[in-house]
Formats: C-alpha cells, structure tokens, sequence
C-alpha cells in the first residue's frame, strides 16, 4: 500500500455546453473531481460508467473522477469500488471508400489468432455479404450483422445500439471481439460515443480501439478537398480520431508519395501508431487488444520522442521513413511542421485539424489545473476530439492519466512516480482550430 495519505483539494469546475452536432441537443453540468486515495488504485473506466449514468438525468451532471480502490471512510461522491473491466472489446474500422476495410476485415477474420469475431457490417443500400466478406464462410465468424439502411454515425446509432445489447444477450461467451466496419463516409466521433453514452452497451462492452485505412493513392486528394463551411471532411475525420492507422495500398505509389502522406497525416493525429501496407496485411494484434481508450495505455500515446511509426520485420525500405517531426516541450503545434521536403502538404488539408503535444517538466497546482482543464472543456469540447496526458500533480505520489474524447473525460492516478525519475508532463490533444501557444500557456501557468 501506498505510504502518503492524502486528500487533494477538490475543486468544481461548472462546465455547460451545447451538444455535438449528432447527439441530442443539451446543457450539462460537469464538475471535474480529482482526488487521490491512500490506497492502492486501480485503474478502470467506471468512472466513465458514473459519467454515463448522471446522463439519464434530466439535468445532465457529469462526475469526472479518480476511480480508487479503497475501503476508507469517503463521504464524497467519488466512486471507490473498482469491479474488473471484463467487458467485451469492441474496434471500429473506418476509412474513406475503397480505402481497403472490408480487405482488413477479411484478413483479420482468416488469420490464425484464435479470436472468436462478432463482425458488424455497415453498408448503404444492398449489399452481397458473401461477396463482400468473402472470409464469412470460411473462416466460421461468429456472427456477422448488416445495417444498411442508413450510416452508423447518422442514422442507425440506435440500431448498433440495439444489436450489440441483442449480441450480448444472445451470445454472450460465445465471441471473444466484436469488430465494426463503417461506412467510408462516417464520421467515428458519435459510434465512439455510443460506447460511452449507452448504458446497454457500455456495461458489457468496451471501445478497444479505432482503426483507419488510409488509401495511399486517393487519400491526399480527399485530405485536400475544401468542404463547404460546417460540413466535416470525413477523411480528416477518421484520421483525428485514430489509434492506429493502415497505409494501404502503397503498392500504387512511390515511397516519396507514401512518406509525404505520412507527413500529412501526422499533423492531424500524432497520437496513433502508423503503419504502411497492401491489402491491409498487418499483424492482428496491432488491430485487436490495443486499449486505445484504458488509461493504462496512456504513456505510449503520449509519449511523442520516438516514431510512432511500426514497422514489420519483414518490410525493410531503404529511405528516410519520415518519422515523427514533433516540436517537443510543448513548444509549437503539429501543424506547422517545418519539414522542408513535405512543408506545402501542412498547409493544403484542412487546416483546422491538427495535433498540439505538451511536454513539460514540473508540479501542477491542482486547483489551477483543474480549473484549466475544466474551462478548456466547457469551452472547446466540441473542438477536442480526443486527448491523452500524464500529469505530476504537486503532492501525489502518483502519475495522474487521463482521456478524453470531446466532453467524455476519465482521469485517475497511475503507478507511482519512480524517486529519482523526472516529474514530465505530457498531453496531446487532437482538434481543430487548436491554438497551440495558447494551451501551452495555459498549461504552463498552472506549474507551481
Ligand atoms: N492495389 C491494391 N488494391 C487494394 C489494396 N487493398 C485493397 N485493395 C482493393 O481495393 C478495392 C477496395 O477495397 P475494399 O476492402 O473493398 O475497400 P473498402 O474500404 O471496404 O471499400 P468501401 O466499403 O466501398 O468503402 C478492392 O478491389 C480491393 O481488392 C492494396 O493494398 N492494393
């Protein structure tokens, strides 16, 4: 057990915002609760479950909270009972038409991995599943589901819903994974935050991870397009909300075209791991098992010193890989990447995606960071698609990690900080029209 005892200042940050686009219009109420326990803390997204729980409610408070196992006397709202998180993983593949998600799927449901795979397709209109799926039958999948009578970030969120409580109800046990292949235009912001915002599928599963093709010929031109003012550009979309990304077909193109694309794609998210192929052959445990979303996982999104690009043992390639150019502590944003040979790229995609990383050494005042933290979100959240970060909090022994996808937000304290190791802090966030000086500054202004 840990030796300190201590009960950090708790501070309430009152948020109010208006709803994303997709889901419902509303006003909620969210105060940031940071605490640390004496005890042993276990990590787990049940503080997302308190999250989804206060939803129902009419006024929708949100409890933002470190989660700690603990037996001690607590008369706060902090939840401090852990069960273990043996929900069902879930993984989303999206990518822009033709971009190769079906060949994923194909080659994730014949490989030898032993996986149990519940596979839910979304397609427009009609489709030939066999065609489509042509692993279907072979490979004995145990059930694949069709919604195609509308997309899954539109229209048919309540039927995914309803198929995933009926895969539950019915199967349960019987399937290791369920893997959702999008449509090539959908937007994963609002299928990701079904998983939270749904009771009936957040209780018995979880978000593994989201997975994007990237079709190395036609991507660049679909990153470039100009999309008239409030229409999202969905290509830019699927990558900002990335844990991993496929290059496929690179076959098509030269290195320097793949390697420019990199670039490309790595001021809009440089938090997920990359990697280039053909006909998405990759390992499959870089698609399955990766806890995109556990906050025990946050350290390798975060951590902006090496590449994140993985390369096969098999796929040597003589040139520069292009790894990642990152400003480090926190100096400037991804998007204006001074790389000579790529530079013209990081001004033609849409420019208000990108990636802003902080790395900072030093104590955070709680208070000052939770206000910070907290206005951020009250204000912006429809603007931070996703965000990850560590955290040395003046006077916890522990790391504090935390997510956050838009206004859904987990923290809670990780292991404890070596004696002799230094206090960094380390935060990416992935949005648009990110001010990257300004987050610094604001970052910065809460160290002690
Ligand atoms: N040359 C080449 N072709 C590929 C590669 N990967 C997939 N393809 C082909 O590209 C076409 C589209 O692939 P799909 O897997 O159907 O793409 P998708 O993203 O599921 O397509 P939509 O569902 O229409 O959005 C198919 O004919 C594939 O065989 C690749 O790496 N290289």
């Amino acid at each position: 057990m840990a030796a300190m005892s201590l009960d950090l200042a708790t501070t309430f940050v009152g948020l109010a915002r208006r709803q994303v686009n997709t889901l419902r219009a509303r006003t909620t109420l969210l105060p940031l609760v940071w605490r640390t326990k004496p005890l042993c803390f276990q990590i787990s997204s049940v503080d997302v479950k308190l999250v989804s729980s206060f939803t129902k409610t009419k006024r929708r408070v949100r409890t933002f909270t470190v989660a700690a196992a603990t037996t001690e006397n607590d008369s706060s709202d902090v939840l401090t009972k852990i069960p273990p998180d043996d929900r069902i993983p879930a993984t989303i593949i999206t990518g822009f038409l033709g971009s190769g998600k079906t060949t994923l799927l194909n080659h994730i449901l014949t490989a030898n991995h032993g996986k149990r795979i519940a596979v839910i397709e979304n397609e427009f209109g009609e489709v030939d599943i066999d065609g489509s799926l042509v692993a279907a039958k072979t490979t004995g999948a145990e059930d694949i589901i069709m919604l195609n009578n509308g997309c899954l970030c539109c229209t048919v969120r309540g039927d995914l819903v309803r198929m995933i409580s009926e895969l539950v109800a019915k199967k349960k046990g019987k399937f290791d994974h369920i893997v959702i292949e999008t449509t090539g235009l959908a937007n994963p912001s609002p299928i990701i935050q079904t998983f939270y915002a749904e009771d009936e599928v957040f209780n018995d599963v979880k978000l593994d991870g989201v997975v994007t093709l990237v079709d190395a010929k036609h991507a660049g031109f679909h990153l470039d397009e100009v999309k008239p003012k409030g229409v999202v550009n969905e290509a830019v979309e699927q990558i900002a909300y990335a844990d991993r990304i496929i290059v496929n077909k690179i076959d098509l193109v030269s290195e320097r075209e793949v390697a420019s694309l990199i670039q490309q794609i790595k001021t809009i998210n440089s938090m997920a791991h990359l990697k280039r192929t053909e006909f998405g052959k990759v390992d499959l445990d870089y698609v399955l098992g990766i806890g995109g979303f556990d906050l025990e996982r946050i350290e390798s999104a975060v951590n902006v010193d090496g590449s994140k690009e993985d390369h096969d043992h098999d796929h040597d390639h003589e040139h520069d890989h292009d790894h990642d150019h990152h400003h480090h502590h926190g100096e400037h944003e991804h998007k204006h990447d001074h790389h000579a040979d790529d530079h013209a790229h990081h001004h033609s995609h849409d420019p208000g995606v990108s990636s802003v990383s902080i790395v900072c050494e030093g104590n955070l005042d709680l208070e000052k960071a939770n206000i910070w933290l907290g206005t951020l979100l009250l204000e912006r959240s429809d603007d931070i698609y996703r965000m990850k970060g560590l955290l040395s909090v003046q006077g916890m022994n522990e790391r504090f990690v935390f997510q956050g996808v838009h206004d859904i937000f987990q923290g809670s304290p990780d292991r404890l900080w070596a004696p002799d190791e230094p206090r960094i802090n380390k935060i990416v966030f992935i949005g648009k029209n990110l001010d990257g000086e300004a987050l610094e500054k604001g970052f910065k202004a809460c160290l002690l």
